[in-house]
């Protein structure tokens, strides 16, 4: 049997939509996965009772059909569905680890991204790897068409999770078609602060780079009560704050100071706006961990 711990991640960042990611150090789903003749899912912990166990719905289903890699596999979740937190991209991320392992398939970490991108195929409609990348590789990931690009970082953040649920498809849906070329001008600027930010470890860049007035606007309108929490957040201290994912968790990044401020300040804000939600004090942290025999 071989187990492999995949963290939750927070993509796109704002200004990096569908580019950007970074793994967290927490939450985390744990897949443990045994040798059969063909595959079988059983799913345990958080929002568990919310994703099907058939492999043809499973996101680790599509892994284990990519890597022609048939097993029985158990799943305990650690990051919730529809969160922002890269739920369904841990568990494939973790499988794709696994998987590679139980059955010698020798793929590097970056030829793992295409394939636990399927899984992501599945549930969103688009094999986005923004997702998937920074689970398997950890750090700060840039995800295009010619491939992907890894920086270790330790930048401190909150993630503040409301308990409400938005859904990946969803919150695809209401992207705008087009930007104005002054949108593009300040997405690029911004982007490119982020970038130098996470290279350097810098919570004051990062956060700056974080504006976004493309996407990010359309999406904060799924999740009720974030103007307060984000006003929360900057008052406690945060560098930045925007939509992680598709929502409808909350990203603030911040010096490691303030996290205890930021973290009971947003779920104040959440709390006022009638929502309950619970916060996670992490940081950019690695990427996902395998474990042989119970070791
Ligand atoms: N292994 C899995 N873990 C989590 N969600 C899964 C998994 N397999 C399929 N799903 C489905 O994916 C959807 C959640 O994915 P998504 O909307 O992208 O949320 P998140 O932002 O948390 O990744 C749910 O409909 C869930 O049932
Ligand atoms: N780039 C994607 C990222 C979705 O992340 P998730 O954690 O919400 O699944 C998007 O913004 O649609």
């Amino acid at each position: 049997m071989l187990t492999v711990r995949a963290p939750a991640t927070s993509a796109n960042l704002g200004s990096g939509f569908d580019v950007f990611g970074v793994a967290l150090g927490t939450p985390a789903d744990v897949v443990r996965v045994e040798r059969a003749p063909e595959t079988t899912i059983s799913v345990t912990g958080a929002g568990s009772e919310y994703i099907p166990e058939d492999p043809e719905k499973n996101t680790v289903g599509a892994v284990a059909k990519a890597l022609d890699a048939p097993a029985r596999i158990r799943i305990d979740k650690g990051v919730r569905p529809s969160s922002g937190l890269g739920s369904s991209a841990a568990s494939a991320a973790a499988a794709a680890v696994a998987l590679n392992a139980l059955y010698d398939r020798g793929r590097s970490r970056e030829e793992l991204v295409p394939i636990a991108a399927e899984g992501e195929a599945l549930v969103s409609g688009e094999a986005h790897a923004d997702n998937v990348a920074p689970s398997l590789l950890g750090g700060f990931t840039v995800v295009t068409d010619d491939g992907v690009t890894q920086v270790d970082a330790s930048v401190p953040v909150v993630v503040c999770l409301p308990d409400i649920s938005v859904s990946t498809r969803d919150a695809r849906g209401v992207v705008p078609e087009s930007a104005t070329m002054d949108e593009l001008v300040d997405t690029v600027g911004n982007a490119a602060t982020l970038a130098v930010g996470m290279s350097r470890n810098d919570p004051d860049l990062v956060g700056t780079g974080m504006a976004d007035t493309v996407v990010t606007p359309e999406r904060t309108k799924l999740i009720d009560g974030y103007d307060r929490v984000r006003e929360a957040a900057l008052e406690a201290g945060a560098t930045g704050v925007t939509v992680s994912g598709a929502g409808p968790g909350i990203l603030a990044v911040c010096h490691r100071q303030n996290q205890r401020a930021i973290a009971s300040a947003m779920v104040d804000a959440f709390d006022a706006a009638g929502v309950e939600s619970r916060a996670y004090q992490t940081a950019v942290s690695q990427g996902a961990t395998l474990y042989r025999d119970g070791s």
